[in-house]
């Protein structure tokens, strides 16, 4: 990708480190003229009104997963952005990270780290706790996964609150590794101010679209 796609797709790159000292993030500028690609991966996202829940506009990647080509491009875009950049692991958090983790591991030459939910890892694991709208959920990774000062990328499908994020920050951090960024195909613009990332970006392909298709 040419450096104004880069410069486009970047528009959710946040670093915070303190929310009050620290600008609101630019609006977006129109990624998706500059990168074709970006266009057609959001297409390919699938709006569901009231999934789960009523008042939830839930985005469903499914679509995109039974398109190759779109599916292809989403993870050439960050292999594009990560390769040459001295990641030793990529850490995909559960369930939807794994679908594209592991595939931008592979190509950048980095081990896949899986952030696991309760009780799904054999080993000893570290936890850490997060808060999600209702009650609290958890966030496992083997002990020995990541050697201390390893270059980690962490990556999800979605970013809305960031809570998920931080705790897998928060993580890896405990575990010694330097977190370079975060990626996710999707941000929810309503929620792009409150990103605190503990002072870490995240890089965001494409916004929530609000309809349904
Ligand atoms: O930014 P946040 O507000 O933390 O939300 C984002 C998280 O929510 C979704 O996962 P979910 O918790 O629904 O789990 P699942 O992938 O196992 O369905 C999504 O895949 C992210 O991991
Ligand atoms: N609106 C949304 N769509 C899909 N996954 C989500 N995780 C949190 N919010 C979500």
């Amino acid at each position: 990708m040419g450096e104004e796609a880069k410069a486009a797709a970047a528009w959710a790159e946040i670093a915070v480190t303190d929310a009050a000292a620290v600008p609101k993030p630019t609006p977006p500028p129109a990624a998706v003229a500059v990168d074709p690609r970006l266009q057609g991966i959001s297409d390919a996202i699938r709006v569901v009104p009231h999934f789960p829940k009523q008042g939830i506009m839930f985005n469903d990647i499914t679509p995109l997963l039974l398109r190759p080509g779109v599916f292809k491009d989403a993870v050439d875009i960050f292999v594009e952005r990560y390769r040459g950049m001295a990641i030793a692991a990529v850490a995909g958090i559960e369930a939807r990270g794994f679908i594209f983790g592991p595939a931008i591991a592979l190509a950048i030459g980095a081990k896949f780290i899986p952030l696991r939910k309760p009780k799904k890892l054999p080993g000893e694991v570290i936890s850490e706790t997060y808060v999600l709208e209702y009650g609290t959920d958890c966030l496992q990774m083997h002990v020995g996964a990541i050697e201390p000062g390893e270059r980690v990328l962490i990556v999800d499908d979605l970013v809305a609150t960031g809570g998920t994020l931080c705790a897998a920050i928060r993580l890896l951090e405990r575990a010694g590794a330097d977190v370079v960024e975060c990626a996710c195909l999707i941000g929810l613009p309503k929620f792009k101010d409150f990103y605190k990332l503990n002072g870490k970006p995240v890089y965001v392909l494409v916004e929530s679209r609000e309809y349904e298709k």
